[in-house]
């Protein structure tokens, strides 16, 4: 069979992570689907629920905003959306919670899947996208965001037909690579566009946009 090319133009883009105006109002500029704020104390992302509100309220409409929560109560969860506004809620938990979490709130959720060998890509998805991703480090504080690549070789050949996202250790250097080579029709990127944990690149956040966009994904 020939090789082909598929044009990846409507590739979705997620930026997690936004703690500061410059990096959220790159964010907007250049269009991407999502902005992540990172509910998690453990994280230099982390933010509050009144700074993820007020860096929100910088601008009408313009990128989903994501909340990511690690295994979270409903009292955080009540909290933080009685606060800002969300139209995703990103979670590292049980699918089982995930459901739960789901009806309570009403709103979408995505679920993190880390995986470390191809019998671990899921063949279903009960949520609405699942976020694949490596295995944290073992000494890693947090379950995520923490620059550390996935093997895109496990993916070869693995063509889900349910919503989901590459994430781990992507860059404005390796997103188009990452998209030719796994097919994701959606990125996910935190520390790969930083100047500092928790500081967003301006400059990075537009080269990582560009080049995800005028990727092309080997079919
Ligand atoms: O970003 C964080 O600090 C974080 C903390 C806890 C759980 C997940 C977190 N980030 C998620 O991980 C991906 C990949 O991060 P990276 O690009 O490798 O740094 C990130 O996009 C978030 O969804």
């Amino acid at each position: 069979m020939m090789m082909g090319h598929k044009e990846s133009a409507t590739i979705g883009i997620k930026i997690c992570g936004l703690t500061e105006e410059a990096g959220f109002d790159a964010c907007v500029a250049q269009k991407v689907d999502w902005v992540g704020f990172v509910f998690f104390e453990r994280s230099p992302r982390n933010v509050t629920a009144t700074q993820a509100a007020a860096l929100s309220a910088r601008h009408k409409g313009g990128p989903q905003r994501v909340g990511l929560f690690v295994h979270p109560d409903d009292a955080t969860l009540d909290h933080v959306l009685n606060t800002v506004a969300l139209d995703v809620l990103q979670l590292y938990a049980t699918p089982v919670r995930a459901l739960a979490i789901r009806q309570r709130y009403g709103l979408p959720v995505w679920l993190s899947q880390p995986v470390a060998t191809q019998a671990e890509l899921p063949q279903r998805c009960l949520v609405d996208r699942l976020l694949i991703e490596p295995k944290p480090p073992a000494d890693a504080t947090r379950p995520g965001g923490n620059a550390q690549q996935l093997d895109w070789d496990l993916l070869a050949g693995w063509n889900p037909t349910y919503p989901w996202m590459l994430a781990g250790g992507l860059n404005p250097q390796n997103v188009a690579q990452a998209i030719r080579q796994t097919g994701a029709p959606a990125v996910d990127v935190s520390s790969g566009v930083e100047s500092a944990p928790g500081i967003k690149n301006p400059d990075a956040i537009a080269h990582f946009v560009q080049n995800a966009r005028s990727s092309k994904f080997l079919s």
